[in-house]
């Protein structure tokens, strides 16, 4: 990579890492009891709380805000589930400590989701988790998600994965593969969004604006 390319990915790298998400989510996930209502409720805490720390991170990606705001608008209502289920996935394979990952699976598998989504949800978790993406791949895959929902891809990307997987030479169409996988999910998440709302479940103001329901 160039030096300017080297800056950039740093640029993205640390808005990611600015943007974790708050221990306090991850440490309700023990504590609260485990009723289906409960764990809805956790999970719109979940999700909302993905949303912001998602807008956080797209606002510091370079460049990102002098674009058209109705293009910035379109870029994250467009991604965010896609950006929303790479993040997951992303926790569930690294960050959360091994005991939470069982306990946030629980949860999530007993909140009113029907199985037919669940199964694909945690197929592409684990496919995810089988990348073992360090963090700057992890990174730019979230802004590659955002910035180019439907653009072909740019190819300087490729160059820092060859970097950190010199023995994979298609690992970086391995991970333009799962974006395919991530792409799938958009239509399931949809589904899951409706069911939800036939047993009438409050969602967030934020999730309403993103996903325009209600
Ligand atoms: C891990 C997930 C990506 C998976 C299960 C929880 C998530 C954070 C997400 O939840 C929602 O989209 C959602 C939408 C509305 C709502 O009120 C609650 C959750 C789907």
């Amino acid at each position: 990579c160039s030096r300017e390319q080297r800056a950039l990915i740093q640029a993205i790298l640390k808005a990611y890492e600015r943007h974790q998400i708050p221990h306090d989510v991850a440490k309700k996930l023990l504590h609260d009891q485990y009723s289906v209502e409960e764990n809805f409720l956790l999970l719109t805490e979940m999700a909302t709380n993905q949303v912001q720390v998602l807008v956080e991170f797209t606002k510091n990606i370079p460049g990102f805000l002098s674009l058209d705001h109705e293009d910035q608008i379109a870029l994250l209502k467009g991604s965010a589930v896609e950006a929303m289920f790479l993040r997951s996935a992303q926790v569930f394979s690294s960050k959360t400590p091994a005991g939470h990952t069982e306990v946030l699976e629980d949860r999530i598998r007993k909140s009113g989701i029907s199985e037919e989504f669940i199964i694909p949800m945690f197929n592409f978790y684990k496919s995810i988790g089988g990348l073992h993406m360090n963090p700057e791949e992890q990174a730019l895959l979230t802004a590659i998600t955002i910035l180019t929902p439907d653009r072909p891809y740019v190819k300087d990307q490729s160059k820092l994965c060859t970097l950190h997987h010199p023995h994979e030479p298609q690992y970086f169409a391995r991970l333009l593969g799962r974006l395919t996988e991530l792409r799938s999910l958009n239509h399931y998440h949809t589904e899951i969004i409706s069911s939800w709302r036939v047993s009438d479940h409050k969602f967030t103001p934020l999730l309403c604006e993103i996903w325009d329901v209600q």
